[in-house]
């Protein structure tokens, strides 16, 4: 373990200093495509100032004989384009590939300071981390970089979960998790063969009334992903880094994907990612608070005055503790409305209404 004192020390010489506070831009989808995919990536420029932050994808679902052209395709798409304020991530391939060291060398090299943060699946403890950590201080170094680069872990092995804590505290340069069901699923092997989202199989029923088993036994569907995200939020929330849901592999089902992500937008995610044009939407909506939600938080504010005290506000009471839960989504919806003038009118709308 490294001494308290060295955690913000470079772990190169020349390699800029680490951050001392992850920046909390918006990033409520992560869009993937395949950069060597001539068609998505055609769509990149338009969907850029669709989206908060746009990834290259390098790793699963790149096929083996075009994950350099992907690589390639990565390189001259950062080159070509300025992405204003959308973030360029990039995930590349796993630790244990043979695609890896290629993947950090050239991206650093070629592209380094147009990219924001370097995703890196399977990641199994905090070793991973330190490899990368140390590798991308030289690399930065060499590349004569003044901002180092952020990395974010993706959460989808037995052992990422068991160490999650540790992997969200390895390094300053951590910025956050995402959930990794599809991969996670297999390391567990647990028996869906589903990409995120839940299954008719895992519920609970009502008890029986009687002796029959079978009549009028009410079953509900259960979230199998909920233990390992609210797991995730607590080990990010106590390093001051971000959680994210990943993947929803049903595309044509765009009613159950908005329940998975608003319920990791309930449990404390900000983002999660999106696979299709299709999903940008519902991410933004789900992670964008409602108006009314909003409005709510602001008078609560409001009426809390200093933010101590009991008051009662429509038959709800409210403290110091309601008043920091009022604060978490009034602060999101100031820097989401920030960008976003559509939103910041229906918030201020919506606020109006409800101070009256
Ligand atoms: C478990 C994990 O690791 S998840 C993360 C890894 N997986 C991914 O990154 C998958 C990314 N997404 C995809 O590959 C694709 O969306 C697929 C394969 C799921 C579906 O692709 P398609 O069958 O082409 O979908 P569809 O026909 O609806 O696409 C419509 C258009 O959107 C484009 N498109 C589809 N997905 C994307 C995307 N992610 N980004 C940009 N454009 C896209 C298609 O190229 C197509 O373009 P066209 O109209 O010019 O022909
Ligand atoms: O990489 C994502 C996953 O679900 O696996
Ligand atoms: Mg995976």
């Amino acid at each position: 373990m490294r001494s308290p004192k060295d955690f913000f020390a470079p772990l190169a010489l020349g390699a800029p200093a680490p951050v001392r506070e992850i920046p909390v831009t918006p990033s409520r989808m992560i869009h993937f495509f395949d950069p060597g995919n001539e068609k998505m990536a055609a769509k990149v420029p338009d969907l850029a100032k669709k989206v908060d932050v746009l990834l290259g994808n390098l790793e699963d679902a790149v096929r083996a004989d075009r994950k350099e052209a992907a690589r390639a395709g990565l390189v001259a798409i950062a080159k070509a384009n300025d992405f204003g304020k959308t973030q360029l991530w990039t995930r590349v391939n796993s630790l244990d590939s043979p695609w890896v060291l290629d993947d950090l060398i050239t991206l650093v090299t070629e592209i380094g300071d147009k990219l924001d943060v370097i995703m890196v699946p399977k990641v199994e403890g905090a070793q991973d981390i330190h490899y990368v950590d140390r590798l991308l201080a030289q690399l930065e170094a060499r590349a004569g970089l003044t901002k180092p680069l952020l990395v974010h872990a993706i959460l989808e092995t037995a052992s990422g979960v068991a160490n999650v804590e540790e992997i969200a505290g390895a390094s300053p340069r951590m910025q956050g998790i995402s959930l990794g069901p599809a991969d996670l699923a297999a390391s567990r092997r647990m028996k869906t063969t589903r990409v995120g989202g839940g299954h008719p199989g895992y519920l609970v029923r009502t008890d029986p009334v009687g002796d029959d088993l079978t009549a009028g036994r009410t079953t509900y569907q259960q979230d199998l992903w909920h233990y390992t995200v609210a797991r995730m939020v607590d080990a990010c929330a106590m390093h001051g880094i971000l959680p994210y849901y990943g993947p929803f592999g049903d595309i044509r089902d765009v009613v159950a994907c908005e329940d998975q992500f608003r319920n990791a937008f309930l449990l404390g995610c900000v983002g999660a990612w999106s696979l299709h044009p299709v999903q940008i939407g519902i991410a933004k909506k789900v992670f964008s608070p409602s108006p009314s939600d909003v409005a709510w938080a602001r008078r609560v504010i409001a009426e809390m005055g200093d933010g101590t005290g009991a008051v009662m506000i429509d038959g709800k009471m409210q403290d110091d503790a309601s008043v920091k839960q009022c604060r978490v989504v009034a602060e999101l919806a100031d820097a989401l409305a920030a960008d976003d003038p559509e939103l910041a009118a229906a918030y201020d709308a919506a606020t109006k209404e409800a101070l009256g």
